[in-house]
């Protein structure tokens, strides 16, 4: 599935090298976490994932089921199967929410060579995704996130991915601004997409939002590069211990 080779990205302004290689492997149908000190390079991993302009990839790759992403513009890789959830997700005044919805999802329909899905089905698809993920009837007319709270905009993006229904999806820090009871249900919608063909890599600082979302491996990124794997224990004994152990690890 998603395969990141030796990976070293630098800032196309300034001459700042951010990621200093990256490796990083997640099959099919799995669950990686990604944890790691501020600034050590993760919502930048995802950007670059994501072609967002701004950086500059100077050596490695990075690849989805074989094909080479990095090469492709950002709605190739959309059709090619992956979504982001971004940190802080955008606000898109003047654009309906279930308009938006719409139009993404017959892009990636046509990009597959499906039929485009008419009005009446679509509404009855939304309809069902947003009870599922208690997303009130009202925000699917509102424009894209204008004026939602932090957690409806997290939620917001989880109908959006579970609408597209794509095989690779990131999301960076989907728990920052959840409550309690909010966290559950982003998680409660990120596991009901659990599938064998899909897999997910989830930024995140907080070991909390892994109890919900079991994940199968967890990263450790520090200074641009990830410089431990292990299993779930990992995420707890960075959240009793901090970083300052592993990284002493490392250093010896
Ligand atoms: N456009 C930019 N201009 C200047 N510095 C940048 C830019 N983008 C990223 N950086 C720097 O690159 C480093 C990595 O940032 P990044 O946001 O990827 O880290 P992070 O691991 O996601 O951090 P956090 O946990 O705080 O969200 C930081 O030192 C950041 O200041």
């Amino acid at each position: 599935m998603l395969k990141i080779n030796n990976l070293h990205v630098k800032l196309e302004e300034e001459d700042k090298q951010i990621l200093k290689g990256v490796d990083l492997e997640v099959p099919a149908g799995k669950v990686h976490a990604i944890m790691g000190p501020n600034g050590s390079g993760k919502s930048t991993l995802s950007y670059v994932l994501s072609g967002r302009d701004g950086y500059e990839v100077t050596k490695g790759d990075a690849t989805l089921d074989g094909e080479e992403l990095l090469d492709m513009e950002p709605e190739e890789r959309a059709a090619a199967g992956l979504f982001l959830a971004f940190q802080y997700p955008v606000e898109i005044p003047g654009v309906g929410n279930m308009t938006f919805l719409r139009t993404a999802v017959n892009a990636q329909r046509k990009a597959r060579g499906e039929a485009e899905m008419s009005a009446a089905d679509f509404l009855k698809f939304i309809r069902a995704k947003a009870k599922d993920l208690k997303i009130d009837a009202d925000m699917l007319k509102r424009p894209v996130n204008v004026g939602f709270s932090g957690g409806e905009k997290k939620r917001n993006e989880i109908l959006q991915m579970a609408m597209l229904e794509p095989k690779m999806c990131i999301l960076d820090e989907t728990d920052s601004g959840l409550d309690v009871d909010a966290m559950k249900l982003v998680s409660e919608g990120v596991n009901a997409l659990r599938d064998e063909g899909r897999s997910f890599l989830v930024i995140t600082h907080y070991q909390r939002l892994l109890d919900h979302i079991k994940p199968d491996v967890v990263h450790i990124m520090a200074a641009g590069r990830i410089i431990k794997s292990g299993g779930p224990e990992l995420a707890l004994e960075v959240e009793h211990n901090g970083y300052a152990d592993i990284l002493a690890e490392i250093d010896a």
